[in-house]
């Protein structure tokens, strides 16, 4: 039993994908377009990746978002906001994708990955083709975006 439980946590069955929706104060929200040569590529999504093992859901957010856009993030500033989840895919482990909101960061975020970002109004926002996961949980994140934000991404 132990052994199978050690060999689990070794070889997670599941896949743990966090991301941050980054509000700016005109309440624009940002997406970053992956890049061509993963999977996905080309598609809309939230900024984020994967958490390595070891590591906290919101250490991984912190991290990625530091790789990825290359700014400067404190925890305290990050909150949760909506999860979604796939079913298993051949060959692949189902993923379990942790959506937060990130109100605040330090430094002008870039795409430093080969990838490209956009800042858009919620509504230009989800016209973009995005991952099929990220389809429901953008309809999500609108609807928990509290009003005075969405209200001024109206326009
Ligand atoms: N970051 C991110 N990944 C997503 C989203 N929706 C979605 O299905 N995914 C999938 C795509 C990938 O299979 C996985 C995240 O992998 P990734 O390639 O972004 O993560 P990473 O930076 O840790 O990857 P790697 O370079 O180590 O391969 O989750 C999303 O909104 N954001």
């Amino acid at each position: 039993m132990l052994r199978e439980a050690a060999e689990v946590e070794r070889n997670p069955t599941w896949l743990c994908v966090v991301a941050g929706l980054l509000i700016d104060p005109q309440g624009r929200w940002l997406m970053h377009r992956r890049p061509w040569d993963k999977a996905h590529g080309g598609l809309w999504e939230f900024p984020g990746g994967k958490v390595e093992p070891g590591e906290t859901p919101e250490a991984a957010l912190v991290r990625e978002l530091g790789e990825e856009l290359d700014i400067s993030i404190d925890p305290r500033w990050i909150e949760p906001l909506a999860f979604a989840s796939e079913g298993s895919k051949a060959g692949g482990r189902p993923i379990t994708l942790l959506l937060y909101l990130v109100r605040q960061w330090e430094g002008t975020p870039r795409a430093v990955e080969g990838g490209a970002i956009g800042w858009n109004r919620p509504d230009a926002a989800a016209k973009l083709e995005k991952p099929p996961l990220d389809v429901a949980l953008f309809t999500k994140a609108r609807a928990l975006v509290p009003p005075a934000e969405n209200a001024a991404g109206r326009g």
